[in-house]
Parts: structure tokens; sequence; C-alpha cells
């Protein structure tokens, strides 16, 4: 495996969208990490209406926000980032519970 170069040292647009194409690598195996917690996380819950749990949003999205601070990321891409992805994984756990049905005890 080659080492990556770092952005101020790429020299043209082949070696940056090298570059670009490993972190959306890497990015996805993550997203696919998190989506695993999340196909866990609707069989943990009991009823169906529990796919949103606004307090757990808000935390995670201030937690992101921070992060995205400190990391000198534009806050407002990564909560735009994060909202699209928690929406669609709110959308899928609903589905799943609703297929599922409430549990019988
Ligand atoms: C994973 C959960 O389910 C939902 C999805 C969330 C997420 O993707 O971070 C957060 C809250 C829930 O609405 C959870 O309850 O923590």
């Amino acid at each position: 495996m080659t080492t990556p170069r770092k952005a101020a040292d790429c020299e043209n647009m082949d070696q940056v969208r090298v570059e670009i194409d490993r972190v959306d690598d890497a990015i996805l195996d993550l997203v696919a990490e998190r989506f695993s917690y999340v196909d866990r996380a609707w069989q943990l819950k009991k009823n169906t209406h529990e796919a949103t749990v606004p307090w757990r949003i808000r935390q995670v999205i201030d937690r992101v926000e921070a992060r995205a601070k400190e990391r000198d990321l534009p806050p407002e891409l990564a909560v735009a980032l994060w909202r699209q992805m928690i929406g669609w994984f709110i959308q899928y756990e609903e589905e799943k519970l609703a297929k599922r049905g409430e549990p019988k005890d």
C-alpha cells in the first residue's frame, strides 16, 4: 500500500483524486460500521415509536458540531451531513420496527 500524500504535497489533480477516493473508501467503511449499530438499535427497541429519540439526536448533533469546530471543518457541513444520515437511519428503523410489530412480552 502506498503512503497517503498530504493535500499540500499533491502536485496535480490525479494525485488529489487518488487521495479523495482513498478518503471516500474510509468514510464509507465507517458509515457501514455505524449502520451496523443502527441495525442493532432497532432490534433492542421495544416499541415502533422509539425510532426517533430527540434527546439522543440532539446529543449526537452537538458532539459532531463541537468536533467539527475542533477540526476546522465548517460545522454547518458536519451538521447537515449528520442530519441527513440520521434521518435516513430513523426511517430505516421505523420500517424495520413497523414490519416486526410490537414484541409479545
Ligand atoms: C441509534 C438510535 O436510533 C435513532 C438513530 C440515531 C442515530 O443515527 O444516531 C439517534 C437516535 C435515534 O433516533 C438511538 O436511539 O440511539
